[in-house]
């Protein structure tokens, strides 16, 4: 199903666990950060709507998507954390280097699942156009931050429940 056949700021609160007792990281690329701070803001919304506390809310930030993959290790390594949140807006420009940045931020996140026992969250817009990124930001199509939020909190949840 295609983002634009669903909206995505909406989830049903009765399927979320409570993350009270959940700590979460939030890593935010400074690249299109009028996009990035709107991701954010629904990640941490959904967050805290859900019961976590602001005091277990970790946020950096990094200068591009690529610095997502470091600065989530980082986090992860340094803040006892149960997920994080990786945030980021690739938008296409006149070269090739919007298809390398996808790339490896995309498999680098892959990488951190794999070789980490925290689930990274792959909050990471990669439109043609400015106006695709707007539109799932808070747009017409909602907020991925939000989704990004409930899914963190369904992964901790899962590594709670598996540990
Ligand atoms: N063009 C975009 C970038 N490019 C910068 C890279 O992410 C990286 O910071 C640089 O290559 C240095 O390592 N980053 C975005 O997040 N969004 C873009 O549209
Ligand atoms: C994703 C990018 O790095 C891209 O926006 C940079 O723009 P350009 O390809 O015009 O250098």
């Amino acid at each position: 199903m295609a983002t634009a056949n669903k909206n995505l700021s909406q989830y049903d609160k009765n399927t979320i666990p409570n993350a009270k007792n959940f700590r979460f990281g939030i890593v935010v690329s400074e690249w299109n950060e009028s996009i990035t701070e709107n991701l954010c803001k629904g990640a941490i919304d959904a967050l805290l709507e859900n019961g976590v506390s602001e005091e277990n809310i970790v946020k950096w930030d990094v200068p591009g998507s690529f610095e997502l993959i470091y600065g989530s290790k980082r986090m992860i390594d340094t803040q006892n954390v149960d997920a994080v949140i990786a945030i980021g807006s690739v938008i296409q420009g006149e070269t090739k280097h919007f298809d390398f940045v996808c790339e490896a931020v995309s498999q680098g996140i892959k990488d951190l699942n794999v070789q980490t026992d925290i689930p990274v969250v792959f909050c990471v817009l990669t439109d043609n156009t400015l106006q695709q990124a707007i539109d799932r930001s808070g747009g017409k199509h909602g907020n991925k931050g939000t989704e990004a939020g409930i899914v963190a909190i369904k992964m901790a949840y899962l590594r709670s429940v598996t540990s």
